[in-house]
């Protein structure tokens, strides 16, 4: 037995977020099932423990301490009125939660006043409503709600947008502010202090978000224009800065957001640096 207590973590068994939430644990080093019937999983070698559950459930199981931390959504964390608050954001299963009613129709939120709305996220949506005087008959339901109007359910409906596909082959449109922008959270219970082995989790999925989001860039530059080049490429800290061999020159290193390297890099080659390389940081700890 470890002398340290496991952590016991809950993460997606199905939909959407499960697939990344198993990606970024194992990019972060824990083990993960390879049957998707496991229910749970113990990886003693990291001093964790992983359940699979529903993820709609996890911030039940989390907000009442049985679980100490768990990834779900923002939007099912806000709905599920939990006991539960947000630790990290986890840069994955993006959208937006919007309310959406037949095309044309010219819906405004102030319409939804005793109008059936139909969604399956009623805390987050009765909520947001309430606070702002407005209150529909809301329908519950399970899942493919975008079809609830059609079939005479409902008049308007709020659910996840991605793409927005979904919406328009059903023949909605959005209408109203986002009610959310959602994504994936990892969170803990309220008010309790934070469980051992959380930081050393935190620490470890920060550095999947890092090694994903920023490539390192490395290029050579004269004397005359490192102090430009070094404001291009500013680095999360300071870039490295090392003398070459060649007179004149130097070797400049910095880490840089992968979606601007290529526009960094034009910029850094008008500036006259050269040698400039991209490569990919396979995992860090800032
Ligand atoms: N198309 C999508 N793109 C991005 N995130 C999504 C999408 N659909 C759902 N999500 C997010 O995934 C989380 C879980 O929703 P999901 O739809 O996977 O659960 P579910 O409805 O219980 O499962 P299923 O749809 O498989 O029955 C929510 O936080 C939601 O915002
Ligand atoms: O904007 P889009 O890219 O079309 O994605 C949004 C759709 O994805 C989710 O559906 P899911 O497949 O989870 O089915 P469900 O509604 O039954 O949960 C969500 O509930 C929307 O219906
Ligand atoms: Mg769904």
């Amino acid at each position: 037995m470890s002398s340290n207590p496991l952590i016991r973590i809950a993460v997606p068994n199905k939909g959407s977020l499960s697939e990344a939430a198993a990606q970024m644990l194992r990019e972060a080093g824990y083990a993960q099932r390879t049957d998707p019937k496991e229910l749970v999983l113990l990886d003693e070698a990291n001093g964790v423990e992983f359940f699979y559950l529903r993820p709609r459930d996890i911030a039940v199981y989390v907000g009442e301490g049985t679980l100490d931390v768990g990834i779900t959504g923002r939007d099912m964390l806000i709905d599920s009125a939990a006991h539960a608050d947000e630790v990290m954001p986890l840069g994955f299963g993006r959208s937006r939660f919007r309310f959406a009613a037949p095309a044309g129709s010219q819906h405004t939120i102030d319409d939804l006043h005793e109008q059936r709305l139909a969604t399956s996220y009623p805390g987050l949506v009765g909520g947001y409503l309430a606070e702002r005087g407005v209150h529909p008959r809301l329908i519950t339901l399970d899942g493919a709600v975008e079809t609830a109007i059609r079939l005479g359910v409902a008049d308007a409906i709020a659910d996840v947008v991605e793409t927005g596909t979904t919406l328009r082959q059903a023949g909605l449109e959005l209408f109203g502010e986002p009610i959310l922008h959602s994504e994936a959270v990892l969170i803990k219970r309220r008010d309790t202090e934070a469980p051992t082995g959380l930081e050393q989790l935190q620490r470890r999925l920060n550095g999947v978000l890092v090694a994903r989001n920023y490539v390192m860039m490395d290029y050579d530059v004269s004397d005359e224009h490192v102090d430009l080049a070094c404001s291009i490429t500013p680095g999360l800290e300071s870039p490295t800065v090392a003398r070459l061999a060649k007179e004149g020159w130097l070797a400049v290193r910095a880490m840089v957001p992968r979606t601007e390297a290529q526009q960094i890099m034009d910029d850094l080659w008008a500036i006259g640096a050269r040698a400039i390389l991209v490569t990919d940081i396979a995992a860090c700890r800032l």
